[in-house]
């Protein structure tokens, strides 16, 4: 019997009808049985201040950071703010790298963006994808999910209602998962104990 694999999902995005959250929604319930997927809580992460670091690193940070530890991968879904990733999310992401050792290291992810544009966030995602090669972050390649005109594919209570995206999502969850077991039987190849 395989072990699950513990998901966090991070949405770039604070808004209750949030497309984002929505996909990340939409990602756990098309996870395979041996996936879990657990949210994170970007709303209480106050802006990056080296100073009030330097004092004390503010609770939501802590929190996130030993999250992001206890995480076997990282599932993203950011908006496209002006062809970038929120500030929501990159605030977050900047906390969090501040941590030692640091919490991104080493850590399977992929990444999801919804936009109501026709381009469904690309920009946004190359540029996460930028900040995640920063952070030694292993980020599945294919495929990739961008969600174009996002208000046309979710209903009013923020559920999924294209079979496609679904499909898509799906796909990446499960490219995720197979994507850590891989990086994780690699890992203990290479431990000494196994040498
Ligand atoms: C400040 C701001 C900038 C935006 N810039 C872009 C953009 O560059 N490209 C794009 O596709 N959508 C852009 N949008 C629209 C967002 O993609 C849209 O609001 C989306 O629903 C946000 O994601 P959410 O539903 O998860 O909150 C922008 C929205 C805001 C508030």
């Amino acid at each position: 019997m395989t072990d699950t694999l513990k998901v966090l999902a991070i949405s770039g995005s604070l808004r209750k009808d949030s497309y984002n959250t929505a996909a990340l929604r939409a990602a756990r319930e098309a996870a395979p049985a041996d996936i879990s997927i657990e949210f994170a809580d970007l709303s209480r992460i106050p802006l990056y201040d080296q100073d009030q670091r330097d004092q004390e690193v503010p609770a939501a940070v802590a929190r996130l950071a030993e999250q992001i530890k206890e995480a076997d991968a990282l599932l993203f879904a950011t908006p496209e703010y002006n062809y970038s990733m929120s500030g929501v999310l990159k605030n977050a992401i900047d906390w969090v790298s501040r941590e030692r050792p640091q919490p991104f290291a080493g850590k399977p992810a992929a990444i999801m963006s919804a936009s109501m544009s026709l381009l469904g966030g690309v920009r946004a995602q190359y540029d996460l994808r930028r900040t995640m090669v920063a952070l030694d972050m292993h980020c599945v390649n294919k495929p990739e999910v961008m969600i174009s005109s996002a208000h046309q594919r979710f209903d009013a209570e923020g559920r999924l209602a294209d079979e496609t995206t679904r499909e898509f999502i799906a796909k990446l969850v499960t490219a995720l998962g197979d994507w850590t077991r891989q990086l994780q039987a690699g890992e203990k190849a290479l431990s000494p104990q196994a040498r």
